[in-house]
């Protein structure tokens, strides 16, 4: 067939390749480019006579070319992260006696302005993914179930089987744990669990919800109960979770006010919307969260006694990231895949030496922390591999204080003294007494240092 292309076949040949819709990159066996188009080279802004010959993973960012070379297995339609675009990629293995001699790969969209635009386009489709799986989550409330919890240490497995035994009654439950263990997972699965999954899932966070607004919020209101009361009235989260689960996080910062008539409706099954008078039945079971010492904020008067009964009839805790060290491997690969699936971004692994360090990592911000970390190298890299420098600045190890000409040996404590501090605050999310806490040392003698330091 190629022959009959006559003696211009080369010629013809390239016309094809350069005027196609497709960029095109031709790989030998061993996975080096011997021929890229010059759009495409264009496009990466690499020197093409210079890229022919060199691996191609070293010229093309996520490519996946020297790979499909050893497979023999031809990918197609595959989301390409490139030089700050989704592109289409598919790559396809050359056979010839009877083994793989190459790989055809291309890359749909040649000119810059549709590119953009097809881009812009992908990103949309990921965003609209992303606003249906929210609404999904608003209209059934509850969406994760105990399969989305991933670790299987003894200390995990142990909340998994009692969140499995106690989710079926109706029984008040209390998950307590640090931030970021997971506590709002759990209340999800126990929801799920339970005979009530078919009907409302509801989360009220507590501390986010202003004051004046949260018994508005969660017992809801008439029509002309207070000025700027929405016509019609407004059913609060009780009502709306009824037949369901109301789940009550960060319970911990609830006002005293709000306490004692959420008593009153967990007692009574009833409760009054603002500006009634008449109450209304209602039938919820109840799963609250903290990370708050609330022995402690009852000996401070700041949280009712005889709501904390009425809550911790069930309590679980959950055991934080740095107690079970044998789940973070596996926490970290289900993190990183779930982050690429939602990005788009082709990153396949981490780097071993950043698996060991997140093992002796301490994680104050337990499984979100780890998350966040997973995020933001997901976006920094350029490689299929995550490794120790695309870590964020506040994880990178410190330089150890050494000797450099000319110091003095006050100017290397002082810069260890510094950099002491700065980690100390890192891992309090900037909490200055806890700070000091952690460092053992006054709070105003870790005033002044912080002050002299600048931090
Ligand atoms: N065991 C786990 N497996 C998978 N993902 C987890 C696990 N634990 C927590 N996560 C994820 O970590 C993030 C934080 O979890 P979640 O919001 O449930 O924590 P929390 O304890 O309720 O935190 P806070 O007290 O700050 O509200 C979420 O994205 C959650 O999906």
């Amino acid at each position: 067939m190629l022959e009959e292309f006559g003696k211009y076949s080369k010629q013809i040949i390239e016309t094809i390749l350069e005027k196609s819709d497709y960029w095109f990159v031709v790989v030998d066996d061993t996975g080096r480019i011997t021929y890229l188009g010059e759009n495409y080279s264009e496009f990466l802004g690499v020197d093409r006579e210079k890229a022919i010959g060199k691996p191609v993973q070293e010229i093309i960012e996520n490519s996946r070319m020297h790979i499909v070379v050893q497979t023999g297995k031809e990918e197609i339609a595959d989301l390409q992260y490139i030089r700050g675009n989704h592109m289409i990629a598919s790559r396809t293995p050359v056979w010839a006696d009877g083994k793989v001699v190459g790989a055809v790969g291309t890359v749909l969209y040649r000119d810059p302005q549709e590119l953009m635009k097809m881009n812009s386009q992908v990103k949309d489709f990921l965003l609209q993914m992303d606003y249906y799986r929210k609404q999904l989550e608003d209209k059934n409330g509850a969406t994760y179930s105990l399969h989305d919890v991933v670790g299987s240490s003894t200390a995990l497995n142990q909340v998994k089987e009692k969140i499995k035994k106690v989710a079926s009654g109706d029984v008040s439950v209390l998950l307590r744990g640090e931030s970021g263990t997971g506590k709002e997972l759990f209340a999800h699965s126990i929801h799920q669990l339970s005979e009530r999954h078919t009907k409302p899932f509801v989360k009220v966070n507590c501390a986010a919800i202003p004051d004046h607004l949260l018994e508005s919020e969660l017992f809801g209101y008439e029509e002309g109960a207070f000025t700027g009361a929405q016509k019609g009235g407004k059913p609060g989260k009780f009502q709306l979770a009824n037949g369901g689960t109301l789940f009550l996080d960060e319970i911990g910062d609830m006002p005293k006010d709000a306490q004692v008539k959420i008593l009153r409706c967990l007692q009574e099954g009833e409760v009054e919307r603002i500006g009634s008078v008449t109450p209304e039945k209602v039938d919820v079971r109840i799963v609250t969260a903290t990370n708050q010492p609330l022995e402690k904020l009852i000996e401070e008067n700041r949280f009712r006694e005889d709501l904390f009964y009425r809550i911790n009839v069930i309590q679980i805790e959950i055991p934080p990231l740095r107690t079970r060290p044998e789940d973070i491997r596996i926490t970290a690969k289900y993190l990183l895949h779930h982050i690429t699936n939602r990005t788009g971004k082709r990153v396949v692994d981490l780097d071993s030496e950043v698996m060991e360090f997140f093992t002796t990592y301490s994680w104050p911000g337990n499984v979100r922390e780890l998350e966040n970390v997973i995020e933001s190298a997901v976006h920094l890299t350029n490689e299929e591999i995550i490794t120790l420098e695309d870590l964020p600045d506040y994880l990178q190890p410190a330089p150890s204080p050494s000797y450099v000409q000319g110091e003095s040996l006050k100017d290397i404590l002082e810069q260890a003294e510094k950099q002491a501090i700065l980690q100390a605050l890192q891992e309090t999310n900037g909490d200055k007494l806890e700070a000091a806490a952690k460092l053992k040392i006054g709070k105003s003698s870790f005033y002044d240092k912080v002050k002299k330091y600048q931090l």
